[in-house]
């Protein structure tokens, strides 16, 4: 039983410790190498966990069994008869109550262990949402506790089981020998049984050794994300203004490609600033950039005047909201999920944050209120609500640079127009940086740079492109062609 709990202990600590590593990694690790690591996470850890099986200790068993059989041969005489059947009713009635229990404890303890590997998924599924947020450590604490509850009811259902598989032990120990005035051959005969069991799982054992291998390797492997996080300065105020100096930019994934060859572009404090272009112009790397998800590979990024590199990331993505095309809800109440954008926020700040984009009535209106869990993915709200909580999360830490990353283009028309008045509401008083397909979206900036395969090739008002009759003027015109089109194929 001890043998149990301290390998139950050490196959939990090395889940968590798997986890943690993968979310101690730098972003472009998984674009290279997560599903490879997500693998390891469901197929090795699974494989290795032989090495910890129950049956595995029954080697203990065996020598109690030994032991149990010189005591019971000891008492052996005129008793044999009654002894037994005794025994047997015992043993009938005591497996039968043994059984019951455990299929109590059975329960919460596969609960427990659905609910770890929802948070891994989620988590592993989502990683760019928890670096932007920080919420990588949260994530961490809440896998391990709900990994630390499963092995807790694990252990009270194999205490149960144990109990039962000790006492019947016991108990056939004493029948047989009874029996047969012949201790030595049943403990030989469960020797054998359990020698016989070693030798089916030899195959199975060579493939958890190897498994237990990758893992430790994984384990042992350095992660460069951890430096920077303790690494860079902490200015005490935060200037949005953020300058891309003769970027140049290529994905670790795709050396070959460069998507930046000499980007430079300015975004102003206090302003608001659209990128449009064309479907791989390079206009979500911008954001994924000043967000520091990756480093440029050659040029700076300055913010407030300081080169990103030399800036605390976590730091860095604090003061920053992002709002992505896709929002990402976790399967908790729609307080927590507002509260990734500041941990310690309190339920005043949260509501005014939902208040600001146009979540609050919507929230009121549900039977629990902002204890309304969002279900798996948010798949109890509609798009436009799941959203406008999105937008809640990223302007709950008060940002003072807001990223929105086609933050409206998966709404149909109707949500759309509520959730830009919500986008429009959070922009009040911030640098915000607008990425967008439509331009209806972006008329209201202050400059637009409009791109195309990784270069700015215009710059200036809404008005000042449309005089200028070029490339966003044709984007534009496109552009309403197309909505012309849909609008008489709807009819
Ligand atoms: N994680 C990644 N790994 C490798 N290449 C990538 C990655 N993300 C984007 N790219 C490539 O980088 C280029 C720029 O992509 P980006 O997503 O920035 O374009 P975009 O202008 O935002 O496009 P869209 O409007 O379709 O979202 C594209 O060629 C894209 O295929």
């Amino acid at each position: 039983m001890a043998s149990e709990i301290a390998s139950r202990n050490i196959l939990a600590n090395i889940k968590t410790a798997y986890l943690s590593k993968m979310l101690s990694m730098e972003i472009d690790w998984y674009d290279k190498s997560q599903e490879q690591y997500v693998n390891i996470l469901s197929h090795d850890l699974q494989k290795m966990s032989i090495l910890f099986d129950s049956k595995m200790m029954n080697v203990v068993e065996t020598v109690a069994v030994i032991f149990f059989g010189f005591i019971a041969g000891l008492l052996l005489s005129w008793k044999v008869a009654l002894l037994t059947l005794g025994t047997m009713t015992i043993t009938i009635l005591i497996t039968y109550l043994i059984l019951k229990e455990s299929k109590k404890k059975e329960k919460p303890q596969q609960e427990y262990n659905r609910k770890c590997t929802k948070i891994a998924s989620e988590v592993l599924g989502n990683v760019r949402s928890f670096a932007a947020y920080s919420g990588e450590y949260k994530e961490i604490e809440r896998y391990k506790s709900s990994l630390k509850m499963a092995n807790k009811h694990r252990l009270k259902h194999a205490t149960v089981i144990s109990a039962g598989k000790a006492f019947n032990c016991f108990a056939l120990c004493i029948c047989y020998i009874a029996a047969y005035y012949f201790s030595l051959l049943i403990a030989q005969m469960y020797a054998i049984h359990n020698c016989t069991y070693l030798l089916g799982t030899i195959s199975n054992l060579n493939v958890a050794i190897d498994s237990a291998y990758r893992v430790m390797r994984f384990l042992d492997s350095e992660s460069n994300y951890n430096k920077s996080i303790e690494q860079g300065i902490e200015p005490d105020t935060f200037n949005a203004e953020v300058s891309f100096r003769n970027v140049q930019f290529f994905y670790p994934s795709s050396l070959n490609r460069k998507v930046f060859h000499d980007l430079t572009l300015d975004i102003e404090s206090g302003k608001v600033t659209a990128v449009v272009g064309t479907s791989g112009a390079g206009k979500s790397t911008i954001v994924s950039l000043i967000s520091r998800l990756y480093d440029v590979a050659d040029g700076q990024i300055l913010i407030g005047g300081v080169d990103i590199k030399k800036l605390n990331v976590s730091w860095l993505r604090n003061q920053i909201g992002v709002v992505g095309q896709e929002p990402t809800l976790f399967d908790t109440s729609i307080e927590e999920n507002i509260r990734y954008g500041k941990t310690n926020a309190s339920l005043e700040e949260i509501v005014e944050a939902a208040k600001i984009s146009y979540a609050h009535d919507f929230i009121e209106k549900l039977p629990s209120g902002y204890a309304s869990i969002v279900g798996e993915s948010g798949i109890k709200l509609s798009g436009g609500q799941k959203q406008r909580i999105a937008i809640a999360r990223a302007i709950v830490r008060k940002p003072k640079l807001l990223l929105l990353d086609e933050a409206t283009s998966s709404l149909d028309s109707h949500s759309e127009g509520i959730v830009q008045e919500a986008l429009e509401n959070a922009m009040r008083d911030r640098t915000t940086v607008i990425i967008a397909h439509r331009m209806s979206t972006v008329r209201m900036a202050d400059v637009i740079y409009a791109m195309e395969e990784g270069r700015v090739v215009e710059k200036g008002t809404h008005n000042e492109l449309m005089e200028l009759g070029g490339y966003y003027y044709s984007l534009a015109k496109i552009q309403e062609l197309e909505e012309k089109d849909q609008i008489v194929t709807i009819k």
